[in-house]
């Protein structure tokens, strides 16, 4: 099978191939469907995956806890945590310039980084110190620092490929900056692009501040602060996937991370597979979007036009031809789209059909609300932020679709940028980017 085959085949499971299309070679009808985020909420009913989580990679579909209970998600594994990890309550996206002053430096940047996400992660209790001295630890988790299902995603921007640190040969083939795309508000920001991206989660949100300031302290001599954006995930309302600010579930339609053949075809890049070099075995292009919605408009907008917008009933999450969250909706039935336009955003972002196949995405967002604008409007919206094998093929083919859908008018992409998630660390004795700077 060629490669594209496997692809091909794999992502047939994604989202499933919907009752009227070719189901392709060799999907399991039905089971493409399971979303991370479900799974997250199977875990919660049979109180699977608390503590420390188990498993091959470190991937916990299964990621539901006890309320107060604290959690410890594996920073070690084949590909970094916080990828295909259910995403937890509260996020920071966090863009860095390399300070560094040579390859050396940056090297010692990473191994630093490596050592305070493998301490954050695990949670323990700092060293303690003479009262003289500055203190080990900002002490705002208090005097022992809880795991509390943190995960720090260290990601690379195409400008640390420039001639400061020699590594313009071993840029990952489809790291470029983001470009500009239609409708998008990018004049003046000042939240755009980076020569890192940490992506901070955890499941509560002063124990991301507490890993970013902690992180930011102990690396201030190789990376500084550019630019952070904070995100929160709401629980179910009343059942399935959080609802975004628009009032419907997002995260619905999503690969089954729980497939190798589905995340080996869509999410991980293969080193010298597609001309990547071979230290990238393992990672992931890192699409962040910060994208405002309009909501006083929105807010104006009858319910029949919201729902044909998005394709889905705002209530229940139903595709407009079907009745429950979980239901595939059927294109191939429905070819002049009569019950989900052919305009609606589920439709142009995901087909699901043989040819876009191959170009399906990992979302993985967080709402963002920033307070009120000068006009006295809410500063409200989404942090974008997907996961896929290539850049191009996937989100961009994805993002040339949704260019004039009618939701343009009522959303507005202020900042982000495209990153690299660096491979995975997969012993105590590696470190992030050690293949990057081999
Ligand atoms: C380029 C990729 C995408 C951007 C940017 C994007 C922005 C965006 N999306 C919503 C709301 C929803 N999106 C939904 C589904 C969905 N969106 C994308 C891609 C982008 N969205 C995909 C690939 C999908 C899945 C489609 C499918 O497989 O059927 C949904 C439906 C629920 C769900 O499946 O999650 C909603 C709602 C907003 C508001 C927004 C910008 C602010
Ligand atoms: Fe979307």
């Amino acid at each position: 099978m060629t490669a594209d085959a496997a692809a091909d085949a794999a992502a047939a499971e994604l989202t499933g191939p919907g009752p009227g299309a070719d189901p392709g070679p060799g999907p399991r009808p039905g089971l493409g469907r399971r979303t991370f985020l479900r799974g997250a909420a199977l875990g919660t009913v049979t109180g699977a995956g608390v503590g420390v989580l188990a498993g091959a990679e470190n991937a916990d579909a299964d990621s539901g806890r006890a309320p107060g209970a604290d959690r410890r998600i594996p920073f070690e594994g084949p590909h970094q945590a916080g990828i295909t990890t259910a995403p937890q309550a509260a996020a920071t996206f966090a863009a860095f310039n390399a300070t560094a002053a040579d390859r050396a430096g940056l090297e010692r940047l990473f191994r630093t980084l490596t050592d305070r996400i493998r301490f954050l992660t695990a949670g323990g209790t700092p060293p303690a110190v003479d009262v003289a001295q500055v203190p080990a630890d900002s002490a705002t988790l208090g005097p022992v620092v809880p795991a509390d299902g943190l995960t720090v995603t260290v990601a690379v921007g195409a400008s640390l490929f420039d001639a400061r640190y020699g590594l313009a040969g071993r840029k990952p083939a489809r790291l470029k900056p983001m470009p500009v795309f239609p409708n998008d508000d990018l004049a003046g920001s000042t939240e755009l692009h980076g020569d890192l991206c940490l992506q901070i989660c955890a499941d509560s949100r002063d124990t991301v501040m507490h890993a970013l300031r902690d992180i930011a302290k102990h690396t201030r001599d190789g990376m500084q602060l550019s630019w952070k954006a904070d995100g929160f995930h709401a629980g179910p309302r009343p059942t399935g996937v959080q609802r975004n600010q628009l009032g419907f579930k997002d995260g619905i339609a999503n690969p089954d991370v729980r497939d190798a053949a589905v995340t080996d075809a869509l999410l991980w890049t293969g080193g010298g597979q597609h001309g990547e070099p071979a230290w990238t075995d393992g990672g992931s292009y890192q699409v962040v979007r910060i994208i405002r919605m309009l909501v006083e408009f929105w807010d104006r907008v009858s319910l029949h036009e919201q729902e044909t917008m998005i394709g889905r009933r705002r209530d229940s999450g139903a595709p407009l031809d079907g009745t429950a969250e979980t239901d595939v909706p059927d294109y191939a039935a429905d070819p002049q789209g009569i019950a989900v336009p052919l305009t609606a955003h589920i439709r142009l972002a995901n087909p699901r059909d043989r040819a876009t196949r191959a170009q399906q995405i990992l979302r993985r967002g967080y709402n963002y609300d920033r307070g009120v604008d000068s006009n006295g409007n809410l500063d409200v919206g989404l942090l974008f932020c997907s996961y896929q094998q290539d850049v191009v093929r996937q989100f961009e083919a994805v993002q040339a679709r949704l260019a004039d859908e009618p939701l343009v008018d009522y959303i507005r992409p202020t900042g982000g940028g495209y990153f690299f998630a660096l491979p995975g660390v997969p012993d105590p004795t590696d470190h992030l980017g050690s293949g990057l700077l081999a």
